[in-house]
């Protein structure tokens, strides 16, 4: 699906964009255009910075340097009409109250202009039979299903979803996915951050790879990473009992010429297409590490909407299919057919 930057210009902008807390950047140098309509998924490991980016498109985190911009203006500078036309769910939200999933979502619906119906709405993240339920009493992801409720009622035409689905069993993130189509289908702009590379396979026109505070990548899903990423890989162990492994355009050919050459059975022979989780793992790899704890001043940006909130634990899909290996040399020279020769995995 092509989609057009349309007569205003993009949905959601982001110029140049730094935070620093202290000295320390934890969002380098970001700039990306998402157009209207367009769901546009920002990937990468925990601390990579996507939160923070979430932040500096919806006000609450100023950025050290740089612009945003949503529907025309500054987050820093919304107005309550601006307000109304954005809708958020973010990783942490605030205590539910003493209310039930009817009377949250039913008081938020009255605070917009042209809210979607409360009941539609409830029976839509799949909490119909639990409408009458108090929040706090619902488990994690029954709450977390609420908070999607309460970031769509607004009928948003930008929609930011910090880790949506964490939480949620497979069921109700396969119904997760069917809602987020139907506000597609709508025009709705989406900006997603996930771990579940399956869902922004399933979900995004677009991803971009954060590691590290810098943005490593950005393209459609099926071009992330560039076309040498979904090369096959081939491995085996040779005789002297070393893992090779080598990368090639026509697998069947390299193993042909492998048998040839080797006499008989390759010992451990894999051919393995590159799945997207293993592109995603070889681009934060190559990034700066996320994980790095170094001390920094704290600066606190106050958040209200995040006020006395509740910690959502993210997780992280560990589905890997990658093959493991500990080449030390490979031999590309032998095989023509090989196109790259691999460094060895970690
Ligand atoms: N108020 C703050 N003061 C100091 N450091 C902060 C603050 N908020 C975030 N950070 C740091 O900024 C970095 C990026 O955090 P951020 O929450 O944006 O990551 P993330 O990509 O959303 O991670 P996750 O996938 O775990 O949610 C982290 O190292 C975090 O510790």
């Amino acid at each position: 699906m092509t989609i057009s930057p349309g007569p205003d210009g993009p949905a959601i902008t982001l110029a140049g964009i730094t935070k620093r807390y202290g000295t320390r950047p934890v969002v380098s140098d970001v700039s990306l255009a998402i157009p209207a309509g367009e769901t546009f998924a920002l990937l990468g490991p925990n601390g990579a910075g996507k939160s923070t980016t979430v932040g500096m498109l919806t006000g609450t985190v100023r950025p050290s340097a740089g612009h945003t911009s949503v529907l025309g203006t500054d987050p820093l500078r919304a107005t309550r009409a601006w307000k109304s036309r954005v809708g958020v769910v973010r990783q942490k939200t605030g205590e539910p109250g003493p209310y039930t999933v009817a009377e949250l979502v039913g008081h938020f619906a009255a605070l917009y202009p042209n809210p979607r119906s409360p009941e539609e709405v409830i029976a839509a993240v799949g909490l119909g039979s639990h409408a009458g339920s108090r929040v706090g009493k619902l488990s994690g992801g029954q709450q977390r299903r609420v908070d999607v409720a309460l970031g769509i009622i607004g009928s948003p035409e930008v929609l930011f979803l910090d880790e949506p689905t964490t939480g949620f069993d497979p069921a109700a993130r396969h119904q997760f996915w069917g809602l987020i189509e139907s506000l597609q289908a709508e025009g709705t702009t989406i900006l997603l951050t996930t771990h579940y590379l399956e869902e922004a396979a399933r979900l995004a026109h677009r991803a971009g790879v954060i590691a590290g505070g810098e943005l490593v990548a950005v393209d459609t899903i099926d071009g992330l990473g560039g076309p040498e990423a979904r090369t096959p890989v081939v491995s085996w162990r040779d005789e002297g009992g070393v893992r090779r492994r080598a990368r090639t355009h026509a697998p069947s050919a390299f193993v042909a010429e492998l048998l040839a050459e080797t006499g008989g059975e390759p010992a451990e022979l894999t051919v393995v297409r590159p799945t997207l989780e293993d592109i995603y793992l070889d681009l934060i790899a190559e990034g700066a590490d996320a994980d790095a704890d170094t001390d920094a001043d704290a600066d606190t940006d106050t958040d209200a909407a995040a006020a006395g909130t509740n910690t959502t634990n993210t997780n992280t899909n560990t589905n890997t299919t990658t093959t493991t290996t500990n080449t030390t040399t490979t031999n590309t020279a032998a095989h023509p057919t090989a196109t790259r020769a691999e460094e060895p995995a970690a």
